[in-house]
């Protein structure tokens, strides 16, 4: 069964940002699903993306009635859906466990635990190169979003790896706040969904030397992103528990602590703001409404310009590894596959549509992985 859904709507005549995404059920003959992952699989479909959207598109998707209400709906509905209190858990699974559809995906997207073995043997003779999303990746997710630490285990975990691997942080927070939950000066820090890169020197092959570079492609969005920011904590503040989130390029709209029969009414407060900025674009994530730029540049981006700076632009031996738990991760994932090199790991313990090719349960479970790597590189340095 193949499921397409339109979540946003890029408008650019009438200036409300837009973006689409297709989700797609699991299903080897859907066109729009990742194929079953294979360590030489062919690159695959693009699952997601945002483009902008013709007068002639728009007239007629305004004639299917997709306004500006129905466009809250979907951003809620959508959040709803992916709220675990909404989706039924599933048996593990296991011997004897029935084949549902949540077996069927862990088929398609197996736990890159189970896997180790097989991605190291995919990796021989490359240069591994890491890169983490933070929040549900590094550290569990919490209500508080400023509370959202991760462990001292897990800090330490990170800075091992590390000393093996180049390592990057890739967050949608602004990247002083992120660098300020990590506290490792040893990786690299791409936030605000990656424009904000602290980066090595161009070309470095990972010699850090004290001259890594700023690269902010959005700089000139600086002054209307504080005036919106300002805007949307007056708008939202007669709404019990909302809160706005200033990631310096990019704005988060934070929906887990307002009761869900408000949500509606949160969404459409930030739309009233939004609707007088045509070059700003609305995306959703985890309880979570998230606004940026509209510029063509994102995690997957980032992604390309840290290898290129790491001296990786055109090497066929380097072996990207991505983990994230989010839909912005998922621009990421998308860029592996087309390089066909590497592989994404999405972390989630629920089914979801995606370009990864392996999946992790928590970051409990990333810790583990990233664990593994370090005692693999120990002992193949030993060897
Ligand atoms: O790219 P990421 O590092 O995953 O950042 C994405 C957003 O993460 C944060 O929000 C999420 O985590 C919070 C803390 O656990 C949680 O309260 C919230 O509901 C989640 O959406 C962060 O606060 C956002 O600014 C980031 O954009």
């Amino acid at each position: 069964m193949t499921n397409q859904n339109l979540t946003l709507i890029s408008d650019s005549t009438s200036g409300i940002g837009v973006a689409v995404t297709v989700t797609a059920v699991s299903n080897e003959s859907s066109p729009f699903v990742a194929a079953r992952p294979s360590l030489q699989r062919p690159p695959a479909t693009p699952v997601t993306g945002y483009f902008s959207i013709s007068r002639k598109d728009l007239a007629l998707l305004k004639k299917l009635d997709i306004n500006g209400a129905q466009r809250i709906n979907t951003w809620v509905e959508s959040m709803r859906a992916s709220s675990p209190t909404h989706i039924l858990s599933t048996p593990a699974l296991g011997v004897g466990a029935p084949v549902t559809e949540q077996t069927s995906w862990m088929l398609d997207y197996p736990s890159a635990l189970d896997m180790f073995e097989q991605i190291i043997d995919a990796s021989r003779g490359k240069q591994i190169v890491m890169f983490l999303d933070y929040d549900g990746t590094l550290s569990p997710i919490v209500d508080d979003p400023d509370r959202a630490f991760m462990s001292d285990k897990m800090r330490a975990t990170v800075k091992r790896l590390a000393k093996c691997f180049p390592t990057a942080i890739v967050s949608g927070r602004c990247r002083d706040k992120v660098y300020g939950f990590v506290k490792l000066a040893e990786l690299y820090y791409a936030g605000s969904h990656g424009m904000d890169i602290k980066g090595p020197a161009r070309g470095s092959k990972h010699k850090k030397n004290g001259k890594g570079f700023l690269f902010q492609p959005a700089s000139e969005f600086l002054p209307m992103i504080d005036e919106v920011y300002k805007a949307l904590v007056e708008k939202t503040e007669s709404t019990p528990g909302a809160k706005v989130e200033h990631n310096k390029f990019c704005i988060s709209v934070h929906f887990r602590r307002v009761e869900e029969k408000k949500w509606d009414e949160l969404a459409l407060q930030v739309r009233s703001v939004l609707k007088n900025y045509p070059k700003l674009l609305l995306t959703q994530g985890r309880k979570v409404l998230e606004i940026r730029p509209t510029i063509k540049w994102d995690k997957g981006k980032a992604l390309e310009f840290l290898l290129e700076s790491l001296g990786y632009a055109n090497c066929d031996d380097v072996f990207p590894v991505y983990i994230g738990d989010d839909q912005t991760d998922e621009d990421a994932f998308k860029i592996l596959r087309e390089r066909g090199q590497g592989f994404g790991i999405l972390v989630s313990k629920f089914q979801r549509d995606t370009s990864a090719s392996y999946s992790l349960q928590e970051p409990t479970e990333v810790m583990d992985f990233l664990q593994r790597l370090v005692e693999w590189k120990r002992l193949a340095v030993q060897a």
